[in-house]
């Protein structure tokens, strides 16, 4: 989640490069999650869901944007809870975005391991899941090993590939779509109380929350273009979800979910069931390729962001050595995770939504409470509209999601295909 950035004097940059930081961030494994959990709500439902959690998501960035712009660019998410919310929330909201970083590694690992497999399967070898998944980690583990400039590069070609692959798969699924299966869904007639337990979900796909300092870095106090940046960022990847719930969802019909679901919901299952019904091989391995390199990036962007953040909270240097040790704990546990439990993908999603609940929602709507009490007549260019009621409708929506999430987890809340 936290791309690089490096810290270059501000020049003039262009709107789109932020943009793109932003919607690289955003999309990524959440967006393999939607499809099964959402099967429940199916279509209607979602496209509402959405767009809800896409608008509650970005006015929460822009919350994070407003506050962030009261201090010098450069000024990272803990000198902001420090300094405006005081040791509480800076321990509370250090532990979420460490356990954000560790879970998302290690959905990564699981939904990297059963993709990798599925691409296997294809060329007739077959390896376990875990150790599909250990590859799968060990490779990218080496990237980062090397250099941050390594992940620059391979991250941005990754990107480039992602929307080319992307656009040819779901070109090919959206030109069959049947819009019976849209509309008319088969399977058990309750649809809305499903919407429920997907919320967290929606909230994990559209997380970018970790990069809004790091815009302010690279373009300096200038808000009406990161604030376009991430408007157009996050517009990127809701236009990408609505795609790809219409491409999943009118091809595979509500009662195949339950089989998807069945087998643990997992990346190269939701991918295979989408293979077996595509016109060409040639599509076929343009989709497979799209999801290799969306939870390849994915990984890259979270576990750098991890790298550095253990780095500097540990004080391991930049030497041979130090990355070694860094690299150690940044990607043991994630990987050790990944090899026990080789199919916890949607699990680890849930959790990282519950924990991104409190860093990317609540705390950046106290912190523009905060700024406002702080410094009434302050003028830094730009202020979230909306008043008191859009800083109470953001903590809301992350109290609601956060219970959803726990009610879920103790069977309370119905969940499609279980
Ligand atoms: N949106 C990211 C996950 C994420 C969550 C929270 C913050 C940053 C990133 C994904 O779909 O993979």
């Amino acid at each position: 989640m936290t791309k690089h950035i490096n810290a270059e004097p501000v020049v003039h940059r262009s709107l789109l490069g932020g943009a793109m930081i932003i919607a690289g961030t955003t999309v990524g494994a959440g967006m393999f999650s939607l499809p099964v959990v959402s099967a429940g709500m199916w279509f209607s439902y979602s496209m509402l869901t959405l767009l809800g959690v896409w608008l509650s998501m970005l006015v929460s960035g822009l919350f994070l944007l407003e506050a962030n712009l009261h201090f010098e660019p450069g000024a990272s998410f803990d000198t902001l809870t420090k300094t405006l919310l005081g040791q509480f929330w800076r321990i509370v909201g250090g532990a979420s975005i460490a356990f954000v970083l560790y879970i998302l590694s290690y959905a990564y690992i699981s939904g990297g391991g059963s993709i990798v497999n599925h691409s296997l399967q294809a060329v007739g070898v077959s390896l376990p899941q875990s150790l599909a998944g250990l590859v799968f980690a060990l490779l990218l583990a080496a990237v980062v090993l090397i250099s941050t400039r390594a992940v620059d590069r391979i991250t941005t070609i990754m990107l480039g590939g992602m929307i080319i692959t992307f656009f040819l798969a779901i070109s090919d699924l959206l030109l069959d779509i049947d819009s019976t299966k849209l509309l008319y869904p088969d399977g058990e007639t309750r649809f809305a109380p499903y919407l429920l337990a997907a919320l967290p979900f929606g909230l994990a796909s559209f997380g970018y929350h970790g990069n809004v300092p790091s815009l302010v870095k690279y373009y300096g106090k200038r808000p009406s273009t990161i604030v376009k940046a991430m408007v157009v960022g996050t517009f990127i990847a809701l236009i990408i979800y609505v795609c790809w719930l219409i491409a999943t969802m009118g091809n595979i019909p509500r009662s195949g979910f339950v089989d998807i679901i069945s087998q643990g919901g997992n990346m190269g299952v939701l991918v295979g069931a989408l293979s077996s019904i595509m016109s060409s091989d040639w599509l076929n391995s343009m989709l497979t390729i799209f999801a290799n390199l969306a939870v390849a990036s994915s990984f890259l962007g979270v576990t750098l962001g991890l790298f550095d953040y253990l780095a500097d909270l540990f004080g391991f240097d930049d030497s041979a050595q130090g990355r070694m040790k860094t690299a150690l704990v940044t990607f043991s546990p994630p990987t050790v995770l990944g090899l026990l439990f080789p199919d916890g993908f949607l699990i680890a999603i849930g959790f990282a939504a519950l924990a991104a609940t409190i860093w990317a929602v609540i705390v950046p709507a106290l912190m523009a409470y905060k700024v406002r009490q702080l410094y009434p007549t302050r003028d830094v260019g730009f202020k979230v509209p909306g008043g008191h009621i859009a800083i109470v409708a953001v903590v809301l929506f992350g109290i609601t999601t956060a219970a959803c999430h726990l009610l879920a987890m103790a069977d309370l809340l119905p969940v499609y295909g279980t």
